[in-house]
């Protein structure tokens, strides 16, 4: 009984994912500072910065393709960078991943490249498999298009095929990494939207890396800002839209410049420059 109720307690949590007090560094140069951040079950939530800032290497580390030098990344109650092969294995399968080109095969038809995963990791029959890619293609409106090949798709197509095939195997969560990079206005709207709907419809859990702020305000329930290695603001979309804070004010009224720099970190201007010193011999 004792056992049951604590393994309860341990699944019993709202989120899905939980990150507390995470640091990392690539060598000796500290990226994230202890990070604090949940993905409730169910939900959708953004994470957002300045290039750089260190959101790509947050979905590396809830993948465990890296480890904190602090904290803890966990999912569903078990801590990522403690799991051995096998369990890390088990818990990436629930997983899914989209990036921002989509990454298709392209010597594979539409397809064949939502049905590569289940043909991989399951032992489906080839006839579930048909019904189960046409349902996810039908999911994402492409069902008519199983047949074309990668080239044959524009941007928008290409990203929501990679939707169908992110939830090819029924992950609990999606991590989108820039879904609406180079995407034309509509076809950023129906991205958006399938994101929200799938999550809805599949009981997912959504994890957004973007510079959209404006689409994802839409369809997300909470975003995070990351900057200087630290969740520097938090809110919903109502109070990312009422903030007053300078920093989330640059990102909503996307200013080129301000508490996020437009320029990289560099020596002095002038000082850098060869001619400005020639000039001055
Ligand atoms: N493998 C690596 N080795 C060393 N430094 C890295 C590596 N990967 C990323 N970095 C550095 O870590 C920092 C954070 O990178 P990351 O890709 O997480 O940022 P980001 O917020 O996703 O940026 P963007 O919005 O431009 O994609 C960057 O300064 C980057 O140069």
């Amino acid at each position: 009984m004792i056992a049951l109720v604590s393994l309860f307690c341990a699944v019993s949590t709202d989120n899905l994912i939980e990150i507390r007090d995470v640091s990392f560094a690539y060598g000796s140069r500290e990226i994230l500072k202890g990070i604090n951040l949940n993905a409730p079950r169910g939900k959708v939530i953004a994470i957002m910065g300045g290039s750089g800032s260190g959101k790509t290497t947050l979905l590396r580390l809830i993948g465990g393709q890296l480890r904190p030098t602090q904290g803890e990344v966990s999912m569903d109650g078990q801590i990522i960078h403690q799991l051995g092969n096998d369990e890390l294995y088990k818990i990436r399968r629930k997983m899914g991943m989209l990036f921002q080109f989509g990454a298709l095969f392209t010597d594979m038809s539409v397809f064949d490249n939502v049905a590569f995963q289940m043909r991989e990791h399951t032992d489906l029959s080839e006839e579930m498999i048909r019904d189960l890619v046409l349902m996810k293609l039908h999911a994402v409106g492409l069902r008519g298009a199983h047949e074309l090949m990668p080239h044959e798709l524009s941007g928008g197509m290409a990203r929501r095929v990679a939707l169908a095939r992110a939830v090819a195997l029924d992950p609990q969560l999606i991590m989108y990494d820039e879904p609406f990079a180079g995407l034309d206005p509509i076809s950023l709207g129906v991205i958006g939207n399938l994101i929200r709907r799938m999550t809805d419809a599949l009981g997912l859990t959504s994890i957004l890396v973007t510079h959209d702020i404006h689409e994802s305000l839409k369809i997300v329930d909470y975003v995070y800002f990351i900057s200087n290695g630290v969740v520097e603001a938090e809110g919903t979309p109502e109070e990312i839209l009422a903030s007053k804070l300078p920093f989330v004010h640059q990102f909503t009224h996307a200013e080129e410049d301000g508490p996020v720099p437009f320029h990289y970190p560099a020596p002095d201007y002038a000082s850098d420059l060869a001619l400005i010193k020639m000039a001055g011999k």
